[in-house]
């Protein structure tokens, strides 16, 4: 089994004529962790359930590619191709009226990569009572459900949907290191949607950031904070050195200033800032991905 490729051409989706995605060109590589960032009402859900075949694109297309489907296909209304996928999402999907063991019970039989030995070990761990129905489980127990189901199903693209928010600290650490250990035993493509970047941002190798239903950045994490740098030092010195790129932030402390920027320092300009004095120093990606989707944001669009 390997991971299915994700391509958006153009992709847009609207409500009552307000465009929820817009014009969306997207690759999702197979077999990598895909981080799905923005802010609340960026999107992203939209983008998750139109991956997943759940919503119909008003205009472009969603293409998925390779696993067992070998050639591109479009997931909407194509059974093969949904049970391939799986959704994990916050609200949860199940049935509440269902013990929890009826609910694993037809999820092995819809799941065709489906590991009842994985599902039995997460259920131990995140302490999941199996005869209890999952109406009467606590909120955190039902995300841990939703966590369990979407790991033991090892879907060629498995994507959660801020899913794992409604566990408490232990817990998510628990499902980010179970995603982590089933990943390099069983590799496949998946996709975290959040705004909590910093709590999953060790987990990623690619990122999307959408922002009012655009793409504003898609990238390797590597590359996105090899691109934002900040720069400390004398107010003028700094000003000289970044009066060319686009500043994200500024702070300044007396006669001290740290400006982050975005863009490429080549060499001569890091060669100019070290003799300058200053300092260069690495942007985390919580700290892009604020300044990426804040109002004042410099869009890639735009450059
Ligand atoms: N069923 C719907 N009917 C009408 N508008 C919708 C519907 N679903 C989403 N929208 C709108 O589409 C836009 C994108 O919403 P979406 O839920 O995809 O964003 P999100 O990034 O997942 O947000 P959040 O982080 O808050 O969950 C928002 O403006 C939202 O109000």
């Amino acid at each position: 089994m390997s991971g299915l490729g994700v391509t958006t051409e153009n992709l847009s989706v609207r409500f009552g004529g307000v465009p929820a995605l817009d014009g969306l060109d997207l690759r999702l590589a197979p077999d990598k962790i895909h981080g799905l960032l923005g802010r609340n009402g960026s999107g992203k859900s939209t983008l998750a359930a139109t991956l997943s075949g759940f919503r119909r694109a008003d205009a472009g297309r969603v293409l998925l590619d390779g696993g067992d489907l070998g050639e591109p296909r479009e997931p909407y209304e194509d059974a093969v191709v949904t049970s391939r996928i799986c959704l994990i999402r916050e609200s949860g999907d199940l049935v509440a009226s269902e013990p929890v063991r009826h609910v694993l019970d037809l999820a092995s039989s819809l799941r065709p990569y489906w590991s009842a030995d994985l599902a039995g070990e997460l259920l131990d761990r995140f302490e999941i009572p199996v005869r209890k129905k999952v109406q009467k489980l606590s909120r955190g127990k039902k995300s841990a459900l939703g966590v369990v189901l979407g790991l033991a199903s090892r879907a060629p693209l498995t994507i959660f949907d801020e899913s794992y928010l409604g566990m408490d600290v232990p817990s998510r650490n628990l499902f980010y290191d179970a995603l982590l250990a089933d990943y390099s035993e069983v590799p496949r493509t998946i996709v975290l949607s959040t705004h909590l970047v910093s709590e999953v941002s060790a987990l990623l190798e690619e990122v999307v950031i959408l922002d009012n239903g655009k793409l504003v950045t898609q990238s390797p994490v590597d590359a996105l904070r090899g691109r934002g740098a900040s720069i400390v030092g004398p107010v003028a010195a700094v000003d000289e050195l970044t009066s060319g790129l686009t500043v994200l932030a500024e702070q300044r402390l007396g006669g001290t200033k740290s400006t982050t920027v975005f863009g490429d320092l080549d060499d001569p300009l890091q060669a100019k800032a070290r003799s300058a004095g200053l300092e260069i120093g690495p942007v985390g990606l919580q700290e892009l991905f604020v300044h990426l989707t804040g109002s004042t944001a410099a869009k890639e669009s735009d450059r």
